[in-house]
């Protein structure tokens, strides 16, 4: 991966991005090698880390490196220059279905052990859990995060607002939280006076001690917390709240976040379902037991595991489930036409693209018959679920956002290191036995956190560096002095470990000339309010936050805006001196390609990677020098801006402009842009052919990607589609590929 010539390492993923890759890749490198930068790529989709965890199980041909892993260490050297596309975080159901499909395809790979008895199984269980979840994210995001809405992209919005749902006083949609046992109630919080090694131990009340991680290093002035979820606090709740829905008349929905949290999370999903459908899972107790029946991967796993049980058994367990129904509110669904239910996957709905569709919704969510109704959002963690009740009350007083006129909201986010909650993974234990759960340094025995805790519970330690901390504060101030923005960072004196934030961020504030910025810090609800008084005036403001307030606000506020996070300017300025270009703030939208698979359309924007390669070619030629890359950056984004402002954008029906067209417009806007320029004369007559041939043949490429839609389209597979085939689907037009084949020479 590394080469003396500047080069982009490019990601290869999942889904919808990686489709989109296959018709902007070949057109990026074309343009790129015009200033003789080099696009590598690095494949970290799903797959390839599935078959990069096990080479011992594949055939030499088979084999592939720890991509991955190279790509980690590459983000700590200051020549790196990615642009990372959104990839799968995979549930267990999703694992479970990209091994299958990778067995089909003749790689001898090991089945899953959903329950693992032997020591083998529990060493292959402990593999593929470096697969599950958000597996990527924290491996390449050794930076903090800088997303916007630029400003191309916030004009065409307030130009062309999308449609926003009324919101009605009487609307009875509210969030749902735990007010005790939960982390927040739970936590402590200490900034370290030296660095240390400490371990996490449980000592039972029986008098054991079970070391639940044997070691973790710890930095100089790192912050860390202990925290805990009581489960009887948990499973109180969740009575009270599906009873509350159910008198109410409120459907019941479930917002977690079971990809990123993918410890804490799957087990806070499995216990509301069960709850839920509490009689039948008492019934069928035993039965499901020995069918290793896990709902924390939701109800889809149960049907999954009843489905070898003789018919008249299946009939009766469903009979017994749907009778629950009786007792219970209304779930809100996740498709209405296929009857999956809020609890069928716990990747379905996921918090921080779900709450904001709910809220662009008036408030509402679809029930069983395909209707918009109001609905009880239960979240359970307090922490940053006031947040979203915090902008409902201000929707049903003030009414629906209007596009035309909201200010922007950009964000800040701590998320260097594993910052925070979303780097405790390794750290989060379901606790066996009542006992006392410890944090205490190796070296001296001293006890630094100390929580009771009882079976059941869920207990974690989060830690953030000193040095994240700090260059977060750096960007903070960067970026108010850039954008002319206030900054307000949303932190809680009343929670111990954003206290200890409280102290450092005042104290790094010191490092940076601040005259004349607005810089203020409120806790998270306060901080919505007075955010939200000026989004109604047209005013722009600055969020910087904590990690997870850094995931949900970047869908939240863009979703708002700009009707999707798709097109988000998303930096992350690596401590070590490079650059990652995140390409949007959402995910990669499984439902973009089953459109592309039984209609041939695939309405992904891609905005987001234009708008990263614009900044990753900025950087690139900033610093290497490289004047023709900065010219190339400079014209991207004018074609970004005329793309925009020709409404060249992909439409979601089929049999209109879809993604690959969306592509080509950009290339003609951009060699016209690059032959139009005069700062670089010799890239202007090399792209005069280019933009010429572009221009002259519009009608006849755009027939050409249109011709091919509507009917089915054969990529080879879901999470290891044949790259052949791919190229055919997404590069349908012979005249376009011929024009940059016939550039490139
Ligand atoms: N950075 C990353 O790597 C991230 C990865 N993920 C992962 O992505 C997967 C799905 O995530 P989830 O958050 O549920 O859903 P998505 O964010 O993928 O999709 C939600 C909806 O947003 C719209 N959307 C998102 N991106 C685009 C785009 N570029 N162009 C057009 N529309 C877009 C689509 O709406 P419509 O259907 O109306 O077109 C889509 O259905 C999961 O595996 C998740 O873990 C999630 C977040 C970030
Ligand atoms: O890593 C993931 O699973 C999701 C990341 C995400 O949602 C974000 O960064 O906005
Ligand atoms: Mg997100």
């Amino acid at each position: 991966m590394s080469s003396q010539q500047p080069t982009i390492i490019y990601t290869l993923t999942d889904e919808a991005p990686l489709l989109a890759t296959a018709s902007f890749l070949p057109i990026v490198r074309t343009f790129a090698a015009s200033a003789d930068v080099k696009v590598d790529t690095a494949d970290i989709s799903v797959a390839n880390r599935i078959l990069g965890e096990f080479p011992d199980f594949l055939t030499d041909e088979q084999k592939v490196p720890n991509t991955l892993a190279e790509l980690g260490k590459k983000t700590l050297q200051a020549d790196a220059n990615i642009i990372k596309l959104p990839n799968i975080s995979a549930s267990q159901n999703q694992l479970i279905a990209a091994i299958r499909e990778l067995q089909a395809k003749g790689y001898a790979i090991p089945d899953y052990p959903e329950a693992p008895k032997t020591e083998e199984e529990k060493a292959l269980r402990a593999r593929y859990a470096k697969c599950i979840g958000s597996a990527v994210n924290p491996v390449l995001r050794e930076g903090n995060s800088d997303r916007r809405a630029p400003k191309a992209v916030k004009e065409y919005a307030r130009k062309n607002p999308h449609s926003m749902a009324e919101w009605s006083q009487a609307s009875r949609s509210h969030v749902s939280h735990m007010h005790h046992g939960d982390f927040y109630h739970g936590e402590k919080s200490i900034t370290l006076d030296r660095a240390r090694d400490v371990k996490m131990e449980l000592i039972t009340k029986s008098g054991k001690t079970l070391v639940l991680k044997q070691k973790v290093s710890l930095l100089d002035r790192e912050v860390i917390d202990s925290m805990f979820m009581s489960k009887k606090a948990l499973l109180e709740f969740y009575e009270r709240e599906i009873e509350d829905a159910r008198k109410t008349g409120v459907m019941f929905s479930l917002h977690v976040k079971a990809t990123m949290m993918k410890v804490s999370h799957p087990i806070v999903f499995g216990h509301c379902v069960k709850i839920f459908y509490k009689e039948a899972f008492e019934k069928h107790a035993k039965l499901f037991e020995e069918l290793g029946v896990n709902v924390n991967n939701g109800m889809a796993n149960l049907y999954d595991k009843i489905s070898t049980l003789p018919q008249s058994k299946q009939d009766e367990i469903k009979r017994d489930l749907h009778a629950c129904h009786e007792n219970r509110p209304e779930l809100a669904m996740v498709d209405s036409a296929k009857g999956i239910t809020n609890f069928h996957s716990p990747n379905d709905v996921i918090v921080d693209a779900s709450m904001p569709a709910m809220i662009r919704n008036g408030g509402k969510m679809w029930d069983a018959n395909g209707r918009l109704k109001d609905v009880k959002a239960v979240m359970p963690e307090s922490t940053f679920a006031r947040i979203y009740q915090e902008m409902i009350n201000f929707c049903k007083w003030h009414g629906a956002f209007d596009p035309k006129t909201m200010g922007t909201v950009p964000n800040v986010g701590l998320m260097a290191q594993q910052a925070e909650e979303y780097g405790s993974h390794d750290k989060t234990f379901e606790i066996t036995e009542d006992g006392v759960a410890n944090i205490t340094d190796l070296a001296t025995g001293e006890v630094l956190l100390s929580e009771n805790v009882e079976q059941g519970d869920i207990w974690r330690m989060c830690q953030v560096k000193d040095a994240a901390i700090r260059d977060w504060v750096k960007l903070a101030v960067n970026r108010a002095r850039n954008s002319g923005m206030p900054v307000v960072f949303w932190l809680d004196a009343y929670r111990p470990h954003e206290a200890q934030l409280i102290t450092k961020v005042k104290m790094y504030l010191h490092e940076h000339n601040t005259a004349g910025l607005d810089i203020q810090i409120m806790s998270q609800v306060r901080a919505m309010r007075y955010t939200l008084e000026r989004v109604i005036r047209g005013q722009d403001t600055i969020s910087a936050t904590g990690n997870i307030l850094r995931d949900y606000l970047t869908d939240l506020f863009p979703i708002m805006e700009l009707g999707t996070s798709a097109k988000m300017l998303s930096i992350v300025p690596l401590m070590a001196g490079g650059g990652m270009y995140e390409t949007g703030a959402g995910g990669s939208a499984p439902k973009h390609v089953q459109q592309l698979v039984e209609e041939n359309h695939l309405r992904w924007d891609s905005l987001g990677e234009f708008l990263a390669l614009a900044v990753s070619l900025e950087d690139l030629g900033l610093k290497t020098g490289n004047n023709k890359a900065k010219v190339l950056a400079k014209t991207l984004d004018a074609a970004t801006g005329k793309l925009l402002d020709n409404n060249k954008g992909p439409s979601p029906k089929t049999g209109q402009l879809d993604n690959r067209g969306s592509q080509f417009y950009l290339a003609m806007y951009w060699a016209q842009a690059l032959a139009a320029q005069t700062e670089e004369p010799e890239l202007a007559a090399k792209y005069a052919t280019l933009a010429k041939t572009l221009t002259d043949n519009e009608a006849a490429i755009v027939a050409e990607l249109s011709a091919v839609q509507g009917q089915p389209a054969d990529i080879g597979g879901y999470y290891k589609p044949d790259f052949d085939k791919l190229d055919k689907i997404m590069r349908p037009s012979a005249t376009l590929n011929a024009a940059l084949a016939a550039f490139a020479g």
